[in-house]
């Protein structure tokens, strides 16, 4: 299986540009980001920015829509990591007419104690929406969660992957693809031809991308 998947007649160039110009992206590599998984990094890209231009939020959505309508039309249920997932589960559920829910990274403990919030039925068939995946350990949970309630995961949809080659090997174990709007490399030609780095920060930033556990060590 294909681990990591490219998405159809998004414009991957068009979508980099958008996150490039709102500031999600920043370069930090002497004072290293800390990321969900402990590990330390050179670059942190923060596209909940993207809620805040609808333009680009739109082209977000619209790329996931294609996705689904290709590859994926008897998709039955949106479903979004918590918390950076939610909104664009939510916002592309809509155009859909589908039913919408999330995905806790742990059970809540008081309530009702769910980690998996909404109204979700074994055997419906969903796609699971992630921001930005990394180690896809918050994804690749979150399917592990909806599988154990009986439902059939398709495929995980992100804007963003850095396309490590550990969220592969955890994609390969799962047998769930992962589409990305944008691959880390594209994002990284596209930062180069507008000036955002220069030669020595791409070859940083793509040594880096090689053995990523290590950075800051
Ligand atoms: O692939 P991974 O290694 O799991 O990393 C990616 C995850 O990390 C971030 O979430 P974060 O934990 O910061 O929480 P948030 O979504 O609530 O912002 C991001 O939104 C992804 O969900
Ligand atoms: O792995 C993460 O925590 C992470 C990386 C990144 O670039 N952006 C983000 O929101 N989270």
């Amino acid at each position: 299986m294909k681990p990591f998947r490219d998405s159809y007649v998004q414009d991957v160039d068009t979508l980099a540009v958008g996150l490039l110009q709102i500031g999600a992206v920043e370069l930090r590599p002497n004072d290293p980001f800390t990321w969900s998984s402990g590990w330390k990094s050179p670059i942190y890209c923060d596209n909940r920015l993207v809620l805040g231009y609808p333009m680009l939020r739109d082209l977000v959505v619209s790329g996931f829509e294609n996705i689904i309508a290709t590859d994926f039309p008897a998709v039955e249920l949106v479903a979004g990591t918590a918390t950076a997932g939610i909104p664009h589960a939510a916002i592309l559920a809509d155009r859909l007419s589908l039913p919408t829910a999330y995905v806790r990274s742990q059970a809540k403990a008081h309530g009702r104690g769910k980690q998996i919030e909404g109204h979700v039925r074994a055997g419906m068939k969903a796609v699971v929406i992630e921001d930005t995946l990394s180690t896809g350990q918050s994804a690749y949970q979150a399917v592990s969660s909806l599988q154990e309630a009986g439902v059939d995961v398709l495929a995980v949809l992100s804007i963003l992957s850095y396309d490590f080659d550990a969220a592969g090997e955890r994609i390969q174990e799962s047998g769930v693809p992962a589409y990305r709007l944008v691959p880390y490399r594209s994002l990284v030609r596209v930062a180069r031809e507008r000036g955002d780095v220069n030669d020595q920060e791409v070859e940083l930033l793509m040594r880096w991308r090689e053995a990523p556990e290590n950075f800051g060590m």
